[in-house]
């Protein structure tokens, strides 16, 4: 018997960051809105602790227990004293290093997953707080949809989204890592008085009016890592570039990046900014998804 879960990814509409904690993180208003691009996690029973993976991208993620697959069930079974015995294996299709929670997705993925395979029972909340402990991101990939995220990022309140927004995601060549790219938001503030992160009131409403051109005109800027990502990573400026020349309503880096988000008016001119990525060369691959998409699913 075996147990498969489909975790979607994410873009941050907004990523509002303070200045660093004494712990090393930052406080954050984080809007996620969960998109429909997805990894797919399968649990089977077996001696021992196993993961394996393949997908675009899939050599460069780890295959031993700090795969964020494997922590997960391993913290799992841990609370409930179960033999962690398990195959994990990732389809991957988020890009890995990203922006996007890909990591996070296949956390969420695996500890739903384990919970239904092992039979444990985990309650909802008893699952949140395994997620918190092993990243910012990963209660949101459990929970899809859209949120905004306090605290780290892991405390959650969940979103009214009015609509489908179509995206395009440009894939870039290399990753960045999310720790170097916060490391780099400290510097170029190093002296400013970083202000308290704060949701923005326009972006919830049109969030929950499903207002494309509304979200639009709230994200340029909206993502205060977009610096530090453009510092580290400077080609993305002509990716971004060329999306809003092929079309693109607003252009983004998605979270820490190095993936760019195209917010399109269609379905039809989403597929037309991704032709349009493709032709100036600027991505790896250009792939086209809807939001919101709903959190860890178990498939039939
Ligand atoms: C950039 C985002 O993806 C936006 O959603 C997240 O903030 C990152 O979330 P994540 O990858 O789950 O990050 P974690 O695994 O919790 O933390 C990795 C590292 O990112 C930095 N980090 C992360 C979250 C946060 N609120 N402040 C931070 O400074 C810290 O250096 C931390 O050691
Ligand atoms: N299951 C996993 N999938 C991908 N990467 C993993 C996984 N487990 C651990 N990693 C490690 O985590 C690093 C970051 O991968 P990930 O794809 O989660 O980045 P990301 O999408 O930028 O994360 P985020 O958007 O949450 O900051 C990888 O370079 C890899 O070494």
């Amino acid at each position: 018997m075996s147990v498969t879960v489909r975790v979607p990814a994410k873009v941050n509409v907004q990523l509002a960051v303070g200045g660093a904690r004494p712990d090393g993180f930052h406080d954050l208003a984080n809007v996620f809105l969960a998109v429909g691009l997805y990894d797919e996690v399968t649990a089977t029973p077996a001696d021992e602790l196993t993961v394996t993976c393949e997908g675009p991208g899939a050599d460069q993620v780890p295959l031993d227990r700090t795969n964020l697959a494997a922590r997960a069930a391993l913290a799992l079974a841990a609370r409930h004293g179960i033999d962690p015995a398990v195959r994990l294996h990732i389809a991957k299709d988020i890009p890995v290093a990203g922006g996007m929670a890909g990591g996070s997705a296949d956390a969420a993925g695996a500890l739903v997953a384990c919970d239904a395979l092992w039979g444990t029972g985990a309650s909802r909340a008893e699952l949140l707080d395994i997620c918190a402990e092993l990243g910012s991101d990963v209660p949101f990939s459990l929970v899809g949809g859209a949120a905004l995220g306090t605290g780290r990022g892991e405390r959650l309140r969940p979103l009214e989204v009015g609509g489908v927004f179509h995206w395009v995601f440009a894939v870039a060549d290399g990753g960045l890592s999310t720790p170097a790219v916060y490391r780099e938001f400290d510097r170029l503030h190093e002296n400013d008085e970083v202000p308290e992160p704060v949701a923005s009131q326009a972006l919830l409403d049109a969030l929950a009016k499903g207002d494309v051109d509304a979200l639009a005109a709230f994200l340029p800027g909206s993502n205060d890592l977009q610096p530090a990502a453009l510092s580290l990573f400077p080609q993305l400026a002509d990716t971004l570039a060329a999306g809003r020349a092929a079309g693109a309503l607003a252009a983004l880096v998605s979270g820490s990046g190095p993936t760019t988000a195209f917010l399109a008016r269609d379905a039809a001119s989403a597929h037309t900014v991704a032709e349009g990525l493709l032709a100036a060369g600027v991505c790896k691959a250009a792939r086209v998804a809807v939001s919101p998409a709903p959190g860890a699913t178990i498939l039939p």
